[in-house]
Parts: C-alpha cells; structure tokens; sequence
C-alpha cells in the first residue's frame, strides 16, 4: 500500500456508516448541479448560503480526523489547511480520465487529497471503481466508510470509471500548506455574516432558502436550454414515491414559484396537510425521514392529517410534475435507485412521517444550537474545529 514514489493511503472504515448516511442525507437535501455533466455537489459555504449553516457541524470532527490522518501519514504536523471540503455524487454517464489533482494552474495549490466514500459498489452504483495509474494498488472498490489519501501531484495519476447505474457519493477533501487558500477562515467570515444577522436566530429562521433557480436544473448534455431536463429537488422526492402539491393556479407555475412557495406532499391519492415553506425545506423533511425511517418512534401526540385528493387536486398534482420533471426518462436514468427507492415504499406511514417532521427539527435546533456555541471560538482559534463542551 505504501510506495515512496507514489504515497497513498487507504483507510478501511473510517467514517462510521451513520456518519455515511447522515451526509447523505444532507446531501440529498441540499446538492446543485455541479461542475460537470451528471454530477452533483454541495459545497459548506452553498450551505451557508441557503441557510443552512448548521449543516456544517456533521463535517467538522470528520474533517478534523482526516487532516490529522494526512498531516500524521505526510508528516506535516500543523502545517496544513483545509482548502475544499465537498460532497460529490456522479450518476449514470459521469467518469474522469486519467489526471492529478492539482493538474490545472488554478490548483496549484492542492497538495493531498481525501476522498471518503459514502456509499458502496454494486450496492448503491454500478461503475465507479478508481484507478491508479502507476504502483500499489491499482484499483479501488468504493465502500460506504473507506477513505483514499494521497497526494494531489502528477505521483498520483488516478481515473475513475463510467457509473453505469445508481448515484455514486464521496466526500472529497483537498489540503494545502498554502494559508491563502484556508477554505475555514473563508467560512468563519461567511458563517460570521450569515450568524450575526440577527433575523436568522429567531424561531423557525432554519428553514432552507433558494439559491439561483438554475441551479437546481438538470439539463441533458449537450443542450443545455429549459425544454427537457428537470428540477432534481423534485426529482428526488418524485423517485421516493411521493407527488408535489401546490395550491397555486397551474397557469402560475414558474421555476422560481416552485422552489419559494409553500407546497405540499402528497402519496398514491392522499394528501397530507402540513404545508412546507418550499420545495427545499420539504426534500429535507422528506430525505430525513428516508435517513431516520426505521428508528423513528410514533408519538400520539403526532397529528398528521391526510386527506383524499381531490380530482381537481390530481390534475395540479400532474401539471406541476409535468412542469418540474420534463423529461421523464431522463429522471429515471439519472436518479434511479433500486435499493432507495425500495427502502421508503416498504413501509410507508403518515404517522411516522409526521414523527420524522418532529424529529427534524429537534435534529435542526441541535445542530444550530451547538453552531451558535462554537462560532465564537472558531473566531478566535481562526480554525473549525470540534469544540469540547461540558456534557458532550
Ligand atoms: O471520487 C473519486 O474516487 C475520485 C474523484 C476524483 O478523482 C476527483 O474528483 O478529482
Ligand atoms: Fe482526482
């Protein structure tokens, strides 16, 4: 595993796996359209910006652990800066030739990487193995907790190969001895903005914002216009089974109206009547409760009232899908996911979906309380860190 000329590090079980799903949860909930066809990312600061900052408490003992690792395995002890944190999936179509890491001027700067696979070859994806170019060893088989480090320079060519099916996720770490590209002072003063804004500590202020509507857009390669493609926000609440109401008249229908008014789920012909302030907030209800289905205690203090859509409800029901999901086939090869689709039909309950309402926002509260308590001290080490509080 160890080669002086080409260094690289494997690490079996790394991440635990609910540390696997708790990020991939959040990046369900929360990815754009990324930086080349048919993939997906969420980068920390896309999650200050659509207020969600809390989101970034899950990353920081992970990525505390991981530059540990790489300072511990290159022996740089206290030299190194974290200069991207991201998590990426590749769907159906997505593969990278052979390439370094910092194979571009504007990378120079990159000189380790860590990649944490999330989810598992075979299982979740088809496709997807990496390969070295040169040394030991030569391939690797994605397993959800696994992570690879090695460095990003020409030592380490590596490629990945075509997915074939399902949705490949990693989160993927870069690591710099250059201070100028420190991706935590860069957060610090965005979290600083997003935080000391006094609107966003008052109740019910953790809900998700849009970013650009585009954002949220798959369009097929090459052409890239609004005719075919579809809203992968809605697209992945489509796949889990359920169906989108609006109550806004169709003629309404608009890519911004979709993402910033209030909607509704709906499941084979009921409705549940929650509203949800967008589409954004409803997908991470929803994904939560795909992530938490199976401990999820009903309380029966839970209301959850579901009635029977009506005809004139259906037919909203249809225009909007219509309208978000245009081309259909395309949903189903970009997103289709035997195994996740099966996990959320098995055993579907109003009940327990009211009760993953509940448990997502004290999952929420948590989160933004201990954000909260640990900004101060990030802005005084200038580093993100796990702080150690009385208790935890
Ligand atoms: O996901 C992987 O296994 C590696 C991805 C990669 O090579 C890259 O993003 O540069
Ligand atoms: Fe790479």
């Amino acid at each position: 595993m160890e080669d002086a000329k080409h260094l690289r590090l494997i690490l079996r079980d790394f991440l635990t796996l609910n540390e696997c799903k708790e990020l991939e949860f959040i990046h369900k909930s929360s990815s754009t359209v990324g930086y080349r066809p048919n993939v997906f990312s969420t980068t920390l600061s896309h999650l200050i910006a659509t207020n969600c900052p809390h989101f970034i408490i899950p990353f920081v003992p992970i990525r505390e652990r991981l530059k540990e690792k790489v300072e511990e395995f290159f022996g740089c002890e206290y030299e190194l800066f974290v200069e991207f944190t991201g998590l990426i999936s590749w769907s159906k179509g997505a593969s990278i030739g052979w390439h370094s890491d910092d194979n571009r001027p504007y990378l120079k700067q990159r000189d380790f990487t860590a990649v944490c696979y999330l989810n598992t070859y075979a299982k979740d994806f088809k496709g997807g193995l990496f390969h070295f170019q040169d040394g030991e060893p030569t391939t690797l088989v994605p397993k959800a907790g696994d992570v690879a480090i090695y460095t990003a320079d020409s030592s380490n060519v590596h490629s990945v190969d075509e997915i074939t099916e399902g949705e490949r996720l990693t989160l993927t770490l870069w690591f710099s001895r250059d201070s100028t590209h420190d991706e935590d002072a860069k957060l610090i003063s965005l979290l600083s903005e997003n935080l000391l804004c006094s609107s966003n500590n008052v109740p019910g202020s953790k809900l998700p914002m849009l970013a650009s509507s585009n954002m949220y857009w798959f369009s097929p390669e090459p052409v890239s216009n609004q005719q075919s493609g579809f809203n992968i926000c809605c697209a992945r609440i489509h796949l889990l089974g359920f169906d989108i109401y609006s109550s806004q008249e169709k003629s309404c229908f608009s890519d911004i109206m979709i993402l910033m008014e209030p909607v509704k789920l709906a499941r084979a012909d009921e409705l549940f009547e929650h509203e949800f302030a967008n589409i954004l907030h409803l997908l991470q209800v929803v994904q939560f409760y795909c992530w938490k289905a199976s401990e999820l205690l009903i309380s029966c203090f839970e209301t959850c009232k579901v009635i029977q859509l009506s005809q004139s409800q259906k037919e909203n029901i249809i225009a909007l899908k219509s309208f978000v999901l245009r081309d259909h086939q395309l949903v189903e090869m970009v997103f289709s996911c035997v195994s996740n689709r099966q996990k959320c039909q098995d055993s579907f309950d109003w009940a327990k979906f009211s009760a993953a309402i509940s448990a997502w926002e004290d999952y929420t509260h948590k989160l933004h309380e201990e954000l909260l308590l640990s900004l101060p001290y990030w802005r005084t080490e200038r580093i993100i860190y796990s702080v150690p509080f009385k208790g935890s």
